[in-house]
């Protein structure tokens, strides 16, 4: 603590008068008041010690008187003080040319605009990191590899746990990056098409890169792809065809003993042998084997394969049965809540209505109670003004945002999944589902082999990815007639997202999501395409991807979860939310 002090009043001196001279002296005092610590220590303990350890406690002292004396010395030595000085000159500008280099002077202002951008309350600001929670936490470590803004920034998973206007505000400040490159790995399929320009896929160990962003690079596969199917079918066509003709020559030279015909239909069988496959190379030319493809090859075409581009992550729904009664499976009616522990209201004169087949989004900040109101609907939790009335009949499956974090607390974790899903229906929804059935449900999940049937769930390779799927199985098997999903993509890669968009699209219930994921939102709830069509030039060739999509698409309504406790429609679903939050960031930026 001296030391502190003597450090301190030396900065105030450099304050005010010499800066040097006072670094100097406090360097000089620190050491001294050190060496007089060591001595009256070695003293006391040479004092206690006799035999060979008092020897040894008598030469420390030795040692210790004679730093002191140095100390001393260099505190009244002219030469030595001179000496000091020009080497913490050169330390200090050494240090200043760093800092200038870093742009130290805004660092602080820097810092706090990143933080602020990313979501941070100004009253947490300066709050001691230990005090945070892990999500803030994890949004802190990126705000200060924001800050540092390398040659080279390598962001994975960045917009996991960060909601709709700090993802936005973390679009922008990409975007306004000059000198750096970003590589960035994540799931989130808006945020990489507003961000990236080029893609690289990385599929059964292999690496392909692409021009484009995400959706722009599957567009471009997938048109490939149909040009290749079409192709092949006009191909196999015109095999066909000079087969018969082949069969037909070869039997009539049989026949009439033609030997000319003979040889004709054998120049025919080698030219469709040797010269039939691939006839327009990737660059849309004319294809040549010996050309378009290295190697060596015995035949001048090469034969056509296209690759099966359809993920192998297929997530089955099974189809929940009609309601015999007429009627809305949920109405919240001027529904205002409050937590007993707190005097905040959450949700103020709340109102909405969820019809069997809807669907429904909920956005808005972390925080707003979106959740809140997810747990009032499904009854966990209870209204403190206003009434919400449920259909007699319905059957909600639910799945919560901490769903991944109750399968790895220690009693379920050391349970392998077949075993945890037969007990869980059973205790949850009173079904009883034989091990024969449920393994062949789980499969359809990627839960195939020990992965259900032996693995502890807590030591599945590809833990959290395969708790989710797990998850998800059990809220779908009992086939709800609504289905709830809080945050359901966080922790999914984006085949699994895809899978999963499929799925719900189809769903015949109804569907309520709380995402911060915009394109999981816009995709089930208002019908956008699977695969977004960012070149926008809506020509035929790009609708072909959407293969999926059904032009009759049962598109429903996006409700911002708000400021204050208002719950509200949007009319322009997550674009309206978008501008709005927009308009707010450009509005802070300008102040
Ligand atoms: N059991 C509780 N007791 C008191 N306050 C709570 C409780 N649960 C949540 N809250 C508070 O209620 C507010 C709304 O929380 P809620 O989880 O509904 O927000 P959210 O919009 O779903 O946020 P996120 O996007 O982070 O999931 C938050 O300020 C939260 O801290």
């Amino acid at each position: 603590m001296q030391e502190y002090d003597t450090l301190n009043s030396a900065l105030d001196q450099a304050n005010s008068g010499d800066p040097n001279s006072a670094c100097v002296a406090a360097l000089a005092i620190v050491e001294y008041d050190r060496a007089t610590t060591g001595l009256i220590k070695a003293q006391k303990i040479a004092e206690r010690r006799s035999g060979a350890r008092g020897a040894n406690a008598r030469k420390a002292l030795l040692a210790a008187e004679a730093r002191l004396k140095h100390a001393e010395e260099s505190l009244s030595n002219p030469a030595s003080f001179d000496n000091a000085v020009s080497k913490v000159q050169e330390m200090l500008s050494e240090v200043q040319t760093a800092l200038d280099s870093m742009g130290a002077a805004a660092a602080e202002s820097t810092a706090r605009r990143i933080l602020l951008g990313l979501g941070f309350p100004k009253e947490t600001l300066d709050a001691p990191f230990e005090s945070l929670s892990g999500g803030w936490r994890s949004r802190c470590s990126l705000a200060s590899v924001l800050l540092q803004e390398p040659d080279l920034l390598i962001l994975d998973e960045p917009t996991n746990y960060l909601d709709v206007p700090s993802i936005l505000w973390l679009q922008s400040y990409l975007l306004s990056l000059e000198n750096t490159t970003v590589v960035i790995v994540a799931h989130d399929r808006a945020f990489l098409d507003s961000v990236t320009s080029e893609t690289i896929i990385m599929r059964k160990g292999k690496l392909t890169y692409y021009e484009g962003s995400i959706s722009v690079t599957e567009r471009a596969i997938m048109k490939k792809r149909k040009g290749m199917i079409r192709m092949k079918e006009g191909l196999d066509r015109k095999k066909a065809h000079i087969e018969k003709g082949i069969a037909e020559g070869a039997r009539m030279a049989r026949k009439t003993g033609d030997d000319k015909r003979a040889r004709a239909v054998k120049s025919k069988q080698k030219k469709l042998d040797e010269r039939f496959g691939l006839e327009v190379s990737e660059k849309g030319h004319r294809f040549k084997l010996n050309r378009d493809l290295g190697g060596y090859h015995l035949t001048n075409r090469a034969e056509l394969t296209i690759e099966d581009l359809d993920s192998l992550i297929n997530l089955p729904f099974p189809v929940p049965e009609a309601l015999r009664f007429p009627g809305a499976l949920c109405t919240v009616n001027n529904v205002s809540f409050r937590y007993p522990s707190s005097d905040r209201l959450i949700l103020d004169s709340a109102s909405l209505v969820i019809h069997p087949g809807a669907r429904v989004g909920l956005v808005g900040k972390n925080g707003e109670g979106k959740s809140t109101l997810v747990k009032l609907i499904i009854g966990q939790l209870r209204p403190t003004k206003g009434n919400i009335e449920r259909h007699s009949r319905v059957n909600i499956g639910y799945y919560s945002q901490h769903s991944v974090e109750e399968l790895t607390s220690t009693a379920v974790g050391k349970t392998p999944a077949l075993a945890y899903f037969i007990e869980t229906l059973k205790e949850r929804n009173q079904i009883q589902v034989d091990e024969q059935t449920a393994f062949a449900f789980l499969g359809g999940f990627c839960l195939q082999g020990k992965l259900a049937g032996s693995i502890p769930i807590a030591e599945l390779s590809w833990r959290t990815e395969g708790m989710v799927r797990l998850a998800l199985a059990l809220v779908v098997y009992p086939a709800p007639q609504l289905l709830v999903l809080d945050e359901v993509s966080t922790h999914l890669d984006m085949d699994t997202t895809s899978a999963l968009i499929k799925s719900l699209r189809s769903y015949n219930g109804a569907i309520l999501i709380v995402s911060h994921d915009r394109h999981l939102i816009q995709s089930v709830i208002e019908g956008a395409p699977l695969i977004p069509d960012i070149g926008g030039d809506g020509s035929d060739s790009n609708r072909e991807s959407d293969e999926d999509e059904e032009d009759d698409y049962n598109t429903g309504v996006v409700y911002r979860v708000g400021p204050k406790g208002r719950v509200e429609a949007l009319p322009g679903g997550v674009d309206d939310y978008i501008s709005i939050v927009e308009r707010r960031l450009s509005k802070e930026a300008v102040g």
